[in-house]
């Protein structure tokens, strides 16, 4: 099973993540896409890489407002595997938002 990270290693992850935060023991961000159509690319897009991953998200879907919280639910909190699909998810943001 996938370590927890310290609260010191969560701190020095979002210090690298300036659109996450750390609540009730997830890494959270929300994003707000032009259109319901490309907040649902995005979902499609973090999807795949989930898939191919093995990790997944919680995915909110509100309109065109996504929340994706990373938590590794086998371990019971956040993980290295939640950071690197933070970073993923800024990725997919980045090149679609
Ligand atoms: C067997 C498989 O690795 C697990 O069920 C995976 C799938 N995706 C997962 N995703 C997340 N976020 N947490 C998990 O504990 C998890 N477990």
């Amino acid at each position: 099973m996938a370590e927890l990270l310290t609260d010191d290693q969560v701190t020095a992850a979002l210090s690298t993540l300036p659109d996450w935060s750390a609540r009730d023991g997830a890494l959270v961000r929300s994003a707000e896409l032009p259109s319901f159509a490309q907040a649902i690319q995005v979902v499609n897009r973090v999807a795949e890489i989930a898939e191919n991953d093995d990790h997944h998200p919680d995915i909110d879907i509100r309109w065109r407002t996504l929340t994706f919280r990373c938590r590794t639910h086998s371990s019971g909190g956040i993980t290295a595997l939640d950071v690197s699909l933070a970073e993923e998810i800024d990725g997919v943001l980045d090149a679609l938002a």
